[in-house]
């Protein structure tokens, strides 16, 4: 699988200074978690690093190559993105919609085969969607909407996962087992990376972190190095209680 690498990255806000440079390296096996207060950035960095928007400097490599030199095909098999916001333009099916995750792989105009769709169809039942495949997408609740993404996205398998806020609208028994199937592609070889903001879920299913702050700092390493109370009250100007719960932190507001 390959391994995204940042080299000095600064990410490009306009009117933010610089701040600290990034210079991180996404690994199969890892499952990163980006904790930081609205526009703080996470957003822009999820987009930078998927090559869709310009870095205000430094470097971007899959697999030691520049992501720039590298054809976006070849870029969108070995990584994709669930964003934050969807437009559903135009109306496709629940399933037609995650076999979209399948373009990577096909050539101009080459219909999905029959392991396309069995792809697809594996992702729809991971995510719990498989019953609404023949629903358009424009008539799902928000939840719905959100693992139908995700599907998409397993569908494509690629081996880098960027995730915009995957539990968004999502109840708890559905959080827990999105997580669980980050954690569990992560185990299979991917490496995995999203933004969010529930510190618990992070503490429970994330084993690197980056903490982006409002004044460009930015600090990452394993979860049980950045996940302290001090740090978070700091990111979030919030003070907290923490404890440790079944050899996990969990943390609420104090
Ligand atoms: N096109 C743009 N022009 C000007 N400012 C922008 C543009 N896009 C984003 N920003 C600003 O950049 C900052 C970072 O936005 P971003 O969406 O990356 O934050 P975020 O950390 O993902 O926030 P949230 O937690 O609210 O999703 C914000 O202040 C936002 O208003």
């Amino acid at each position: 699988m390959a391994i995204l690498t940042t080299e000095e990255l600064i990410i490009d806000i306009p009117g933010r200074a610089p701040g600290v440079p990034l210079n991180l390296s996404l690994q199969p096996g890892q499952v990163w978690g980006v904790l930081g207060p609205n526009g703080v950035g996470k957003t822009t960095l999820l987009h930078t690093l998927a090559g869709l928007r310009e870095p205000r400097s430094g470097e971007l490599s899959l697999d030691d190559k520049p992501l720039t030199e590298i054809r976006r095909k070849l870029v969108s098999q070995q990584m994709g993105l669930v964003f934050q916001d969807r437009q559903d333009g135009f109306p496709a099916t629940v399933l037609e919609t995650a076999l979209i995750g399948r373009h990577p792989w096909l050539s101009p105009w080459q219909m999905e085969r029959g392991e396309d769709l069995a792809i697809a169809e594996q992702a729809l039942e991971a995510l719990d969607v498989s019953h609404l495949r023949d629903r358009l997408v424009n008539t799902l609740s928000g939840g719905e909407r959100q693992r139908v993404a995700i599907a998409t996205l397993m569908t494509q398998a690629p081996g880098i996962w960027l995730l915009d806020e995957p539990t968004n609208h999502l109840d708890l028994r559905h959080q827990t087992s999105v997580m669980k199937l980050l954690r569990n592609q992560a185990a299979s070889g991917r490496a995995v990376f999203l933004c969010l903001h529930d510190l618990n879920l992070a503490a429970r299913w994330c084993d690197q972190i980056l903490l982006m702050f409002p004044d460009g700092q930015a600090c990452w390493g394993p979860a049980r190095d950045m996940l302290v109370a001090p740090a978070l009250e700091k990111l979030f100007g919030q003070r907290l209680l923490s404890a440790e719960l079944d050899g996990f932190p969990v943390f609420v507001p104090g």
